[in-house]
């Protein structure tokens, strides 16, 4: 940015002579001025600086300097110099949306302090402005995938370069990185990106209904199968499969899904006619698959094929630099989302987001993000993400209250959804969330 300037309107020049001085002494680049005429090329939306200027001149007055360097930015900081005990001027003068006014005789260091607090302002809009400049300047995967570090540079030209290749992909990040964004990502900028993209949580359904959901079934395959269905790998013929939370996936299961990587066919269940299956796979972990396959947790030749082509995504915490533009992304999204305006983004606030370790990665800065629209987050509340903050306890009394309902239930998992009011998706999250098993029906 430009060295700041003050731009300092004065008709009376022993006054404006000694304001000038005093104000270049404390460090500012000043340029006065004897009347209205003339300053206004000086201000542009960019201007790192303040307009002071006394409101009673004799051609236009201050009041009107203001209202037409308005005009050219709304939120240039004007600080006003009224005559002794003229109130209702002062009044109109912030109701015109001024920054501040002094009333005369005041001493050069009250206006410098003033000034101060309008630069920080000023400094603030011409960030706020930058970042949106920046978001609204990045189109396709730029606004998407947003970051400016090298690891988010990195990761966009890899995820354009294999969006094309059809090439099956794992995905490797911690929980919140982004690893659906990036999943998508390579859907839609390849040649399958107007066909399916079908998203499917291995962690998230229970075994017994995670094989029917991906195969589909036959009438009368099993009890309770009352008719036919199609299943997910069916479903998303022409596009792509997201499995995410691959290391989840029960063990059978992955038998049979290495099975359909390889041969690109199905059978539904109940049925052993083979169907030829056109789709793209990506799985996502959050897991180290070798050592899971090492411990066998996972299967090793499942992990083998689908460590070929890996893309990593770096954890927030190791890309700092994206946080200011991220938050700024993720509050618009809040602000569309909820209806809601943006307040003003303290760069003090920014600088603490910057601090923090963000273990939920994205996922936890855009839930900050939200809380900021809403009006909810404010840079005191910062500690509140902390272990012993708000959240904490929160979450160690559902954790609790869960676990105590599982083994009211001795461990039923329908019993223990309705029992809290969830859905079974809900409740299978949150057990997974806070890793509890129906085995802990019994621990309790
Ligand atoms: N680089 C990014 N740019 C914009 N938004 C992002 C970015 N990375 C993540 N997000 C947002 O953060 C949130 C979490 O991302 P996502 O769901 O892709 O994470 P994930 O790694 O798949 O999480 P999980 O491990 O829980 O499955 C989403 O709202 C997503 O839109």
């Amino acid at each position: 940015m430009d060295r700041i300037k003050v731009l300092l309107v004065d008709d009376d020049d022993e006054l404006r002579d000694a304001l000038a001085q005093g104000l270049e002494l404390v460090g500012h680049d000043v340029i006065a001025f004897d009347g209205a005429d003339g300053v206004t090329e000086w201000i542009g939306r960019d201007f790192y600086g303040v307009l002071v200027t006394d409101i009673k001149m004799p051609k236009t007055d201050g009041l009107d300097l203001m209202r037409r360097a308005f005009e050219i930015d709304p939120a240039l900081p004007v600080i006003l110099i009224t005559g002794h005990g003229d109130v209702p001027l002062a009044v109109e003068a912030m109701r015109a949306g001024a920054y501040d006014f002094l009333e005369k005789p005041f001493a050069v260091a009250g206006l410098a302090a003033v000034i101060e607090r309008a630069l920080e302002k000023r400094r603030l809009v011409l960030e706020n402005r930058a970042l949106r400049q920046e978001l609204a300047d990045r189109s396709g995967l730029e606004g998407r995938l947003v970051g400016r570090s090298a690891g988010m540079e990195r990761l966009r030209r890899k995820v354009l370069a294999l969006a094309t290749t059809d090439a099956d992909v794992l995905i490797l990040g911690e929980t919140g990185a982004g690893k659906e964004v990036v999943a998508r990502a390579l859907h839609e900028e390849g040649p399958r990106g107007d066909k399916p993209f079908v998203a499917l949580n291995c962690g998230a359904l229970p075994a017994d209904i995670i094989e029917s959901e991906l195969f589909g079934h036959e009438k009368g395959a099993f009890t309770g199968a009352s008719g036919q269905r199609i299943g997910k790998l069916e479903h998303a013929h022409g596009g792509t499969v997201f499995l995410d939370e691959i290391e989840s996936m029960p063990l059978e299961l992955q038998v049979k899904l290495l099975r359909v990587i390889e041969t690109r066919t199905i059978e539904r269940l109940g049925s052993n006619r083979a169907i030829a299956l056109d789709v793209r796979f990506i799985a996502a972990t959050k897991d180290d698959l070798e050592r899971a396959s090492a411990e066998g947790r996972f299967r090793q030749d499942l992990f083998y094929r689908l460590n070929v082509v890996t893309v990593a995504i770096p954890p927030l915490r190791e890309r700092r630099e994206d946080i200011p533009l991220l938050f700024h992304h993720l509050a618009r999204e809040a602000r569309a989302r909820y209806r809601r305006e943006i307040p003003d983004v303290p760069s003090d606030f920014v600088a603490d987001l910057m601090t923090r370790s963000w273990t939920g990665n994205v996922r936890e800065l855009r839930n900050v993000a939200d809380r900021f629209v809403l009006g909810l987050e404010a840079v005191d509340d910062a500690s509140e993400a902390g272990a012993d903050g708000l959240f904490a306890k929160v979450a160690a009394y559902e954790k609790s209250l869960i676990a105590a309902e599982l083994a009211r239930n001795d461990g039923s998992i329908k019993a223990t959804y309705e029992a809290l009011g969830l859905s079974r998706k809900a409740l299978y999250e949150k057990m997974r969330k806070y890793g509890l098993g129906r085995e802990d029906a019994d621990r309790v």
